[in-house]
């Protein structure tokens, strides 16, 4: 199945990613109690922090009042006390770091959890990554990519901050009030809200940047990982300079967003430079009110005069950092923008597939228990299908198939033949319910359980799994083994694969080589068919699953189904199919379809 390109979204920095945040916070915090522990940790280091930031802000002064009056006792007593500080500062600040890390990986858990969650319900990875044209871009990088970097963005750099500010800015805003009067606070506030002006104006870009470079790095990531999936094929067509072409266009794409995306930093990284060092100059500026305007200290000594100056800078220098770090985290969440409105598309697709399909789902257990208890009285047919019409689901206008009718009796078999691209596998995707029919009716007298699609292209879990959990795929029990192994050396030397025993070494064990860049393409088939097997569904859809296989074979795995009373309906081009099977539906075209009994004896001929 094609990866469908889907039309790029355009994201705005504006009140709807704060928005979007917000409503990310029940996914980042699924697992309230330690989202909310390290979050109340890395907030006790980052108090922690400003307590004893504040007490060795005093040291310099103390230090030149000491100085000044030569008191050397005292001098040295401060230097211990100052060397003590400052380790305890450093402490404070790994600890801080390393619990803004540690609630990183839990937000980034929670989060990554919550999407898996809805990223692997009611067959959402299908619809998005199959399906569905008018949905997303990169599911699969959403979930990796961009829920890190949220994650990380908003753990150790912008939760701190945010939290702490109101009370760090309140603290120090006291402390100037008294010394620089309501002049010092007004001229750090006005200095912060131009910064916040001028932020605004800069930072809107960065959001659209970051999730158009997001999309880019996805579909470049993309195409190398289907290179990597498609290797042998694409030598076999000597497609090398294609493929460099190719990749090299999709890194070009990603190569000039990054571009733009550095250049559109660079007026905020110098405003972000300029408004954090000017700030030191503005402190001065402040000294001027107690000093030359309201004529405070002049009773003080030199000593105590520059102790005072030394504090008093140290307070301002402190409120407009606090000032500085909010506008300074401007660029940050401009970035985190782009990631929310990311992560947060991928949740509302989500939460809209699952409400239509929870509506869908409704009429159809309807019609299915309506149904189950009509055939139970009517007739044992495992399914029934009429009038049926649908269209792929992009395109439902558009019926592939129109007005079909057929059913399957129990323990009577279908074939479903013709031309390619008639809409069989799609007929056997619309019974699946991968699919939904427009019109008509298809009656399942079999429980989802019990029932087997075997698709076309065999499929094998990428992780080296061990040849049991090969063979019991789906099934999450990996540490309890459900077949017995008679039943798989039985399987696998019925449909000749007994070599793989010898290859794998222990059927329990993992093996070194993924199975799906191994086994021929024969051998796939082979493998899947002995995994519907052990399955042991009533009823199995086999699409075109035997077609890498010689006729003996084919004979052999149908008699093996036969010998293991499973009903079975296959989609099949090859003549001798029929040989198995008790009726033929040929789907021609939408009116001329017909479904009518294989007759036997012409093949007990040959
Ligand atoms: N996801 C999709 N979106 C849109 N159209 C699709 C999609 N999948 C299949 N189709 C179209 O539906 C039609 C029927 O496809 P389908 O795979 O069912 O044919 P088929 O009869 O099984 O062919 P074959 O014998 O070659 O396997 C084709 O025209 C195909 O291009």
């Amino acid at each position: 199945m094609g990866r469908l390109q889907v039309a790029e979204k355009k994201f705005h920095f504006g009140y709807r990613v704060f928005y979007n945040l917000f409503r990310l916070f029940p996914l980042l915090y699924s697992n309230l109690e330690l989202g909310l522990l390290f979050t109340v940790l890395t907030v006790a280091a980052a108090v922690g922090n400003e307590i004893v930031n504040y007490k060795t802000g005093k040291i310099p002064g103390k230090f030149y009042l000491y100085l000044l009056e030569r008191d050397e006792g005292k001098f040295w007593h401060e230097f211990w006390i100052a060397s003590l500080a400052y380790l305890g500062l450093c402490l404070l600040y790994a600890t801080l770091t390393f619990f803004s890390w540690c609630l990183y990986l839990v937000l980034r858990r929670n989060l990554v959890r919550s999407l898996h969650k809805l990223y692997y319900s009611r067959n959402l990875y299908y619809k998005l990554n199959g399906i569905d044209n008018e949905g997303i871009d990169n599911p699969d990088q959403r979930i990796t990519q961009d829920a890190d970097k949220l994650s990380k963005l908003f753990a150790t750099n912008i939760l701190p901050v945010v939290l702490l500010s109101p009370f760090i800015i309140t603290y120090y805003s006291v402390h100037t009030w008294q010394t620089a009067g309501g002049w010092g606070v007004g001229m750090v506030v006005v200095y912060f809200l131009i910064g916040v002006v001028i932020n605004r104006i800069l930072i809107s870009p960065l959001t659209p940047w970051a999730a158009r470079v997001e999309k880019s790095e996805g579909d470049f990531r993309y195409k190398h990982v289907s290179v990597r999936d498609n290797a042998e094929e694409s030598a076999m067509y000597r497609a090398e300079k294609y493929e460099k072409f190719a990749s090299e266009e999709s890194f070009a794409v990603l190569f000039q967003r990054l571009k733009w995306f550095i250049i559109w930093k660079f007026p905020s990284q110098f405003f972000q430079y300029f408004f954090d060092y000017y700030g030191g100059v503005l402190s001065y500026a402040i000294q001027f009110f107690p000093i030359f305007v309201f004529g405070m200290y002049k009773n003080l000594d030199p000593g105590h005069l520059s102790q005072q100056i030394s504090n008093n800078a140290f307070y301002f220098i402190y409120l407009i950092n606090c000032f500085t770090r909010l506008t300074d985290l401007a660029m940050n969440i401009g970035e985190l923008g782009g990631y929310v409105m990311r992560v947060t598309e991928l949740v509302d697709h989500a939460k809209e597939h699952v409400y239509s399909e929870s509506n869908e789902g409704f009429t159809e257990v309807i019609s299915s228990l309506e149904t189950r208890t009509g055939l139970s009285k009517k007739s044992d047919n495992l399914l029934v299908v009429q009038d049926l019409c649908f269209g792929a689901p992009t395109q439902p206008q558009s019926l592939i198939i129109a007005g079909l009718s057929f059913n399957v009796p129990s323990n009577k078999s279908l074939l479903i033949t013709g031309p390619s691209g008639v809409g069989k596998t799609s007929l056997l995707r619309t019974i699946a319910k991968l699919w939904p029919h427009q019109a008509g009716k298809i009656d399942r007298n079999f429980a989802d359980e019990e029932v087997y699609f075997l698709p076309q292209r065999p499929y094998f879990p990428v992780g080296r799994l061990s040849l049991r959990q090969q063979l019991e795929f789906p099934s999450l029990e990996v540490d309890t083994p459900k077949i017995p192994i008679d039943s798989i050396i039985e399987i696998l030397k019925t449909v000749q694969l007994s070599h793989l025993f010898a290859m794998c070494g222990d059927v329990n064990q993992p093996v070194d080589f993924e199975w799906q860049d191994t086994l021929s393409p024969g051998e796939q088939q082979r493998l899947c068919f002995a995994r519907m097997i052990l399955a042991k569904p009533t009823l199995a859809f086999i699409d075109e699953a035997c077609s890498q296989v010689d006729e003996n074979l084919e004979q052999i795995m149908y008699h093996v189904l036969q010998n293991h009373n499973i009903n079975y309906v296959s989609v099949g081009h090859r003549q001798s199919l029929k040989r198995y099977h008790d009726f033929e539906l040929n789907i021609s075209n939408s009116t001329t379809s017909f479904c009518e009994e294989i007759r036997h004896e012409h093949f007990d001929q040959f």
